[in-house]
């Protein structure tokens, strides 16, 4: 495993209005590494997703990916650099099939270009079959090779963001970013969902994946950074993470607690570091 870092952030603040939703956040995302965000309700994580795709600018601070300072290029650029993202409620095309959905990411890299779509036909067409193609293969890798040919609309919470997901993989990234992809998953999908986060690990992918679900983070992460208030206030491992008197006040004495994230935390800590445990 390399431990080149693919993505970083330093001192990346965003405000909007009076507000800081992020603040001077420094932090480093090894290359293969499963990474997680995590943090309260409202403590950032999602704007610093925002930050890293593109979708919103900085107000202070730089982006690095894959070498290159990415802080000014749009979104469009850094998918194509190999920045991709899932989003909190998962945002298809209901009226497209899951197979036609997949099929956008493709096209996004697609070869087959504006020039030479319009001056090769054939090459279209083999472009065309080349990336549905591709488009069954990500839709197997994510269990759904029977729905190919269903509407988004007709699908279950749980087949929606495998769908999303696999149309994000279709983009071909060295990074896939996923946000909340557990929440409102049964527990079988969760340990699919799981599965397939260490398969695409294990394949060289990086992974960073904010979630409120601390069983899931803690158990699948390598490495954990945690937002409270738009600050960094730990990053390490997850045994590290649970055991830290920061991250413990900020889940346990939230202003307005959140009982499945301090139950979660707490059986987190039993599993991670029991002589640590808060009493
Ligand atoms: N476009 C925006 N305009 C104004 N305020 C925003 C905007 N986006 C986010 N915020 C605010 O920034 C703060 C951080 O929000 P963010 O969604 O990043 O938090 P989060 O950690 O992802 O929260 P949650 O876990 O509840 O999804 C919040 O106070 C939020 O209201």
């Amino acid at each position: 495993m390399t431990t080149a870092p693919l993505l970083r952030l330093d001192g990346v603040s965003r405000r909007f209005g009076g507000l800081v939703a992020v603040r001077e956040l420094d932090m480093t995302v090894t290359a293969g590494a499963i990474h997680g965000l995590i943090g309260p309700n409202g403590a950032g994580k999602s704007t610093a997703f925002d930050l890293v795709s593109g979708l919103t600018r900085v107000s202070a601070g730089t982006v690095h990916f894959d070498g290159r300072d990415v802080t000014a290029a749009p979104a469009e650029r850094r998918v194509a650099a190999g920045i991709c993202r899932t989003f909190q409620t998962p945002r298809l095309f209901e009226a497209m099939t899951a197979l036609e959905t997949v099929m956008t990411g493709c096209h996004r890299t697609s070869r087959c270009g504006f020039l030479a779509s319009i001056l090769s036909v054939r090459g279209k067409a083999a472009d065309e079959a080349a990336i549905r193609r591709r488009a069954h293969d990500l839709l197997a890798l994510v269990g759904l090779e029977r729905a190919a040919d269903t509407p988004v609309s007709q699908l279950s919470y749980g087949p929606r963001r495998l769908v999303e997901i696999a149309r994000a993989l279709a983009t071909g990234p060295k990074l896939l970013l996923l946000d909340e992809v557990a929440s409102g998953l049964n527990p079988v999908e969760t340990q699919f969902v799981a599965d397939l986060v260490r398969t695409l690990a294990a394949d060289g992918l990086t992974v960073v994946l904010v979630e409120h679900d601390m069983r899931f983070i803690l158990g699948i992460c390598e490495r954990v950074t945690v937002l409270n208030f738009g600050t960094r206030i730990a990053d390490g491992t997850p045994a590290e993470i649970v055991a830290d008197p920061a991250v413990i006040a900020a889940y346990l004495g939230e202003a307005r607690p959140d009982a499945a994230s301090r139950r979660d935390l707490r059986h987190a800590a039993r599993a991670a570091a029991p002589q640590d445990l808060p009493s």
